[in-house]
């Protein structure tokens, strides 16, 4: 292959968008079209057979991942319109023979994808000597999720083969240019292109990006920025929806609408609005940080108020939630202080220095530990656990980049129910 490939891998479930958004990536310049397996689990073969329909100048590629029966499924693929077909690496070498073997009779390629192999530079060899095609270097989408890089793996494996070697797992406009400087010969990218409000202008500029090659240099800011960088922008729904509706506060209401909190918590457990501890947290906390306060079920006294606000904001603390009440309201809101809290009371408690900083805490009914993240905003408020947070910001980004496209189908006059495809999709009992 001489010039490198952009291959728009189609993970959707419906085919009607599947075709409209191919239609818009190929308008950017998208070289291959791969038929997603959510695609095909979803629509089945007549998937293959519709995009090669709709784009019979393109190579269709019928990402089938195929683990067993290796001769049946290219077979069908083939039969469909497929042009290569994508199967397991991990599979059993008797797997990968019979689908070569299918793939020569049928006058279709073999695309091995390395996803999950324990040896990749040594499976790709092997495969390579076992007649397949293509050896795809991917990084799965949940394991994007937890931080694994695809084109770690692309390096490990681009050496050991002499056949074209395809980067796939999350790879992006920022990523592309470094994929093709490490060696790959088509670069397969998903979600920054189908999930973007404008296909035609991702695909296009993830081509020019690609025709710029330049050495990856990882990843260029901490997990714990990323994780900073991307609550900023999501919203604290996107972050439920990402936790399968876990984690969200009950009865948190924003004291000053509009604003945001973002931080790890300093957690804090005060009885009947003795206010010691939570104001001794304000020097505990660094900026950016969120305090997170149970006043114990006490809400006729308040743990919390103007004075403590202001000197949170000289701190530069991010937000205040309290399971608990809050007074002072009309100078606090003056300040448009990012503060949430279950009650609101004129009673201020007294400094007596009961409770404890920095353990275990309820807080609107969630378990809150020390350095917990936490995400609040007009919607209220949700706790992720630290040990999954960087995971949880990268599903709440997928999230919310799908939404951007679904936004962009209901401005073209769509219904959501149209877009979601509602009646397909209820639940049977
Ligand atoms: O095969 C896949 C998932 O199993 C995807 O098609 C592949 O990972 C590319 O999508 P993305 O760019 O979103 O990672």
């Amino acid at each position: 292959m001489n010039r490198s490939v952009l291959q728009v891998a189609l993970d959707l479930v419906e085919l009607d968008r599947a075709i409209t958004i191919a239609g818009e990536a190929v308008l950017g310049g998208a070289d291959w079209l791969e038929v997603g397996t959510p695609l095909i689990k979803s629509e089945g073969m007549r998937a293959v057979s519709a995009l090669k329909s709709a784009f019979p100048d393109r190579q269709i590629i019928a990402d089938m991942k195929t683990a067993d029966t290796g001769a049946i499924e290219v077979e069908m693929a083939a039969k469909s319109g497929a042009d290569i077909v994508c199967v397991l690496g991990a599979s059993d070498n008797s797997v990968i023979a019979e689908s070569v073997r299918a793939a020569r009779k049928y006058g279709v390629k073999i695309m091995a994808d390395l996803i999950s192999v324990p040896n990749p530079s040594g499976r790709a060899g092997e495969l390579e000597q076992l007649g397949v095609d293509y050896i795809c270097a991917h990084t799965g989408i949940d394991q994007q999720m937890t931080g694994t890089d695809s084109l770690d793996l692309l390096m490990k494996v681009i050496r050991e083969v002499s056949i074209p070697v395809a980067a796939a797992g999350g790879i992006s406009e920022k990523t592309a240019p470094g994929a093709i400087a490490a060696g790959a010969s088509i670069v397969i990218v998903g979600g920054s292109i189908i999930r973007s409000s404008d296909v035609t202008g991702s695909t296009r500029r993830i081509k020019e990006a690609m025709n710029q090659p330049v050495p990856y240099a990882g990843p260029d800011i901490s997990q714990e920025d990323e994780i900073r960088e991307i609550l900023r922008y999501v919203s604290s729904s996107n972050v439920s929806d990402a936790m399968h509706r876990k984690g969200a506060m009950s009865g948190m209401i924003p004291l000053c609408p509009g604003t945001k909190a973002v931080g790890k918590a300093v957690t804090v457990q005060t009885f009947a609005g003795d206010w010691a501890k939570p104001v001794e947290a304000i020097d505990i906390a660094l900026p950016g940080d969120v305090i997170v306060i149970n006043n114990d079920k006490g809400t006729h006294v308040a743990p919390w108020g103007e004075l403590a606000t202001i000197s949170c904001l000289n701190r530069g603390i991010s937000g205040v939630i309290i399971d608990g009440a809050v007074r002072d309201v009309d100078d606090i809101k003056k300040m448009q202080y990012p503060l949430w809290s279950t009650a609101m009371v004129p009673n201020a408690g007294e400094p007596k220095g009961f409770g404890e900083i920095g353990s275990e805490i309820q807080c609107g009914g969630q378990t809150v530990n020390p350095g917990d993240w936490i995400i609040a905003d007009e919607s209220g408020v949700v706790v992720i656990p630290k040990t999954r947070a960087y995971e949880i910001a990268r599903r709440a980004k997928e999230v919310y980049n799908t939404e951007l496209r679904i936004r962009q189908e209901l401005k073209q006059g769509k219904t959501l129910s149209q877009v979601m495809n509602l009646l397909r999709w209820e639940k049977h009992s």
